[in-house]
């Protein structure tokens, strides 16, 4: 009776496979589930060879109804990834519909605002080897209506990027990184060197960020506000409640902008030339979480305990700014992950939450589930792992050094382009952290067979519930956060693992004792 039962349960799986072209995930584990239910109550006795038999088929069937499974899984993360590249080539081509119309305001602000000097530099553009500032901070949306959009253009400055190849003042940048000549494959230049900044027009608009709930932070504000307003003759942004704090404690700070509303934070990019962060590393992810699009470059002044992106001395912040404004500027382009929660009640995959980007990681971990989590996880359409412990980071190199460092993930340059997949505290013993290609498009399923519910927070903050059926889906972002360097990129990245985490420190061994002779 109970196998007539479960013979007419695959038969209906198998004409609605027919009807719909792919089978439906949540039958086919309800029939997993009744296989296991079955196998439970069947009275198997280890000598009737037949029921053992029958039992060993059953499993086989229960088998090849996972893999159909996650075969529905596969397809999705496929869906998923055409999506990010349709939402890309859309961006492209919006970025350039932009840049046509955008060449008109160039002229008129080359012509105003460059009069007298040379724009030989500004007529090339990006060139070879560079990049300009509309390209970075241009987020590609169409600007039906605004004239005032269209003003707020005109005030930014623009700036240019360039790679230090064969030393700063050298004019050639290969993209190629392999040349292929008479059939001998060679590594050619590499074209992500040292990025240098250079303003093409004066910065005019800052955006001081802060730390909230710290007295040196709001002095040192107050003090950089008149100093930038009075010397610099800059505009200065501040949030909403820094704005109030000055203005308590000066009625003289009126000329400092704020906002009204999170609409208006939408906007920002297009208005403001740089960011100024006093605080620790989470004022610099504060900073970034407020770009959803483009992000212009962030100086970012330590006053937080470690500071791994913040290397620039509070102390010293006239000479600082002073060189910044100036240019040229070596900077670091950190890398983001746009994830998207996919939810199950979802009617395709074209249906997801809002992107969040992160600068640091998104974690999938068991919340305050005592269950193990229980995650399949895919790279672009090839299964990779499930993972089976409190749960999985999935990481920028920027990121690297923190979340994923305590989790046993590598330490990585943030200049790497990659993303790092670290479990965390797997219960197996050969799960290995790994670093996966930018290119790849990760997906996180909690499978409708998992115990709990799991839960993903993004850069630490913004906790989302992840039912079984759930996935979260995450990929590189196309936009980076530009952080100003002290020294370099990588000079900065030693400093902070020497300083910071004290790396590799040890006592000298002495010079006296047993040597080879
Ligand atoms: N076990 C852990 O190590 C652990 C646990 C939870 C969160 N975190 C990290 O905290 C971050 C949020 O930072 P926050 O300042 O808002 O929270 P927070 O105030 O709790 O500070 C967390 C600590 O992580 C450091 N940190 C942040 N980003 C870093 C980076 N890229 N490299 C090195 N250190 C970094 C900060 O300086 C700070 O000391 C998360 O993105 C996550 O990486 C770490
Ligand atoms: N402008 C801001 N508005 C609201 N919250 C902020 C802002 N800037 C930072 N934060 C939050 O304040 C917290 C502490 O910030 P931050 O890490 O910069 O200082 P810190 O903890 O003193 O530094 P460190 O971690 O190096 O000791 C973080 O959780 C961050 O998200």
């Amino acid at each position: 009776m109970e196998l007539r039962n479960l013979v007419f349960d695959c038969d209906g799986v198998s004409t609605s496979q027919a009807d719909n072209g792919f089978l439906s995930s949540i039958s086919l584990l309800n029939s997993e589930k009744a296989i296991q239910e079955l196998l439970q109550q069947a009275p198997v006795q280890q000598n009737d060879d037949h029921l053992i038999e029958f039992s060993e088929a059953l499993r086989t069937v229960a088998k090849a109804l996972r893999r159909a499974a996650e075969g529905k899984a596969a397809a999705q993360a496929e869906a998923a990834e055409w999506k990010r590249k349709f939402e890309l080539e859309r961006e492209r081509n919006l970025h350039l519909e932009y840049l046509s119309l955008d060449e008109d305001h160039r002229d008129a602000d080359r012509r105003e605002n460059l009069a007298g000097q040379s724009n030989k530099h500004v007529e090339q553009c990006c060139g070879s080897n560079g990049l300009c500032s509309h390209e970075v901070l241009r987020n590609g949306e169409a600007d039906s209506d605004s004239k005032v959009v269209q003003d707020k253009y005109t005030r930014k400055a623009s700036f240019k990027l360039s790679w230090w190849c064969k030393g700063e003042h050298s004019e050639q940048h290969k993209h190629d990184i392999v040349s292929f000549e008479k059939g001998n494959i060679t590594t050619a230049e590499r074209s992500s060197k040292q990025i240098s900044l250079k303003w093409e027009s004066d910065p005019q608009t800052v955006l001081i960020l802060t730390k909230p709930n710290s007295t040196s932070v709001q002095i040192l504000c107050a003090e950089m506000v008149s100093w930038l307003r009075e010397q610099k003759k800059l505009d200065i942004y501040v949030e909403p409640r820094v704005r109030t704090e000055l203005l308590t404690e000066s009625s003289d700070f009126n000329f400092v902008h704020t906002w009204k509303d999170d609409n208006e934070i939408t906007l920002l990019h297009r208005k403001v030339d740089l960011v100024v962060t006093l605080g620790g590393d989470g004022t610099v992810l504060w900073a970034a979480s407020m770009f959803k699009g483009p992000v212009p470059p962030i100086v970012p002044f330590s006053l937080g305990s470690l500071g791994f992106m913040t290397p620039f001395y509070s102390e010293r912040y006239k000479e600082c700014l002073d060189s910044v404004l100036k240019g040229p500027i070596s900077i670091t382009l950190r890398h983001r992950l746009m994830c998207h929660v996919v939810r199950d009640a979802a009617k395709n995959e074209y249906e997801t939450e809002e992107p969040i980007l992160v600068l640091n990681e998104v974690t999938i971990d068991r919340g305050i589930s005592s269950y193990l989590t229980y995650l399949e996880c895919y790279c672009d359409s090839s299964f990779v792992t499930c993972v089976q412990g409190d749960g999985l980071i999935l990481s920028t190199t920027s990121g690297s050094t923190a979340y994923s460092l305590a989790a046993g993930g590598s330490m990585v340059h943030p200049q790497v382009p990659g993303i790092l997949f670290t479990p965390i505290c797997p219960h197996s013993l050969s799960f290995r952290p790994l670093i996966l290609p930018e290119h790849v498009t990760i997906r996180v399923q909690v499978p409708f067979n998992s115990r709990s519910h799991a839960w993903a927070s993004f850069d630490g903050k913004d906790r989302k519930q992840l039912r079984p059926g759930d996935a979260l889906v995450c990929s590189m972002a196309p936009w980076p956060v530009p952080t100003a360097c002290l020294v370099d990129s990588t000079n900065d990245f030693l400093r902070s693992i020497h300083e910071g985490l004290h790396w590799n420190l040890r006592k000298t061994q002495s010079f006296d004792g047993p040597r080879d002779t």
